[in-house]
């Protein structure tokens, strides 16, 4: 049995960021963690990558050959990659041993968790393959300053779970940033009420019944609650990494230990 995590979110929430202070985390722990690179077009990284999406495929190649653009050209490699699971993915796999704890950093295009099924096939392969998989999906805790971002946020993370039909975590990310740490109480568990309210006020009264749809959807769905992520501090590290193990199994035989997450403390 191997464990995944599969970090997805839209782009500049953090992902590979996360990954980088994850990596450090474990090391520090002396856990093991590898940590793969899945977006053609990253550059540079913070972390040792495992395994590498641009050793299969170059972005810069297919634009320049197929004459596509930075977005048009990601879902191509993307698609490409769908193409090589059973054979690149597979062969990269077999490098890992049966409990090795696997950290996918995935490119923050929208379309990856929408309409595209390259992850979701992705994810299927690898539960064929015994491993369980867990989605984090990131969103900067800017997107709380603006209840219609917020919402967007929130519609972004619903799609990729109705999508990947996986345990899934959402972390608010880059929490250094919050200055006061009320603000974002009301977000983390969002009331339909209170989200209704607050959108009315920005917007002109024909959107109240859509505000309400969405909202209530928001509530409903209830599984759309945020973990907050401060990557300044250890024991929010640990936190968030515990959430996830838990919802993959990971450690049940080992004692894992979770504590409760104060923000305040470290
Ligand atoms: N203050 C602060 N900045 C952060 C944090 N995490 C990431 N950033 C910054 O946010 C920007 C984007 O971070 P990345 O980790 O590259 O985001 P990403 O989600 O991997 O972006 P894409 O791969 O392009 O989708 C960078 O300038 C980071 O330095 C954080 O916890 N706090
Ligand atoms: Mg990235």
């Amino acid at each position: 049995m191997g464990f995944a995590q599969l970090v997805i979110g839209p782009a500049g929430s953090g992902k590979s960021t996360y990954c980088s202070s994850l990596y450090q985390h474990c090391e520090t722990m002396r856990r093991s963690i590898h940590i793969i690179n899945l977006d053609p077009a990253a550059e540079s990284f913070d972390y040792p990558v495992a395994m590498d999406i641009r050793e299969l495929i170059s972005l810069d190649d297919v634009m320049e050959e197929l004459d596509l653009g930075p977005n048009g050209g990601l879902i191509y490699c993307m698609e490409h990659l769908e193409e090589n699971l059973d054979d690149w993915l597979e062969e990269e796999l077999e490098n890992y041993l049966d409990d090795d704890y696997l950290v996918f950093d995935c490119p923050g295009q929208i379309e990856l968790f929408t309409h595209v099924p390259v992850l979701r096939n992705f994810v299927e392969h690898l539960k064929r393959k015994n491993f369980n998989v867990c989605a984090v999906f990131l969103l900067d805790s800017q997107f709380i300053t603006d209840v219609s971002k917020y919402i967007s946020g929130c519609m972004a993370s619903l799609s990729a779970m109705v999508q990947l039909e996986l345990p899934h975590v959402n972390i608010l990310s880059k929490m250094d940033l919050v200055k006061n740490k009320k603000d974002i109480e009301d977000y983390l568990n969002p009331e339909a009420k209170v989200l209704v309210s607050e959108l009315n006020q920005q917007m002109p009264p024909q959107f109240a019944k859509l505000n309400k749809a969405l909202a209530e959807l928001v509530d409903d769905f209830s599984m759309v609650n945020f973990v907050p992520l401060d990557l300044r501090k250890q024991s929010s590290i640990q936190y968030v990494l515990s959430y996830i193990d838990n919802c993959i199994q990971y450690g049940e035989d080992a004692d894992v230990k979770v504590r409760d997450f104060d923000p305040e403390d470290d």
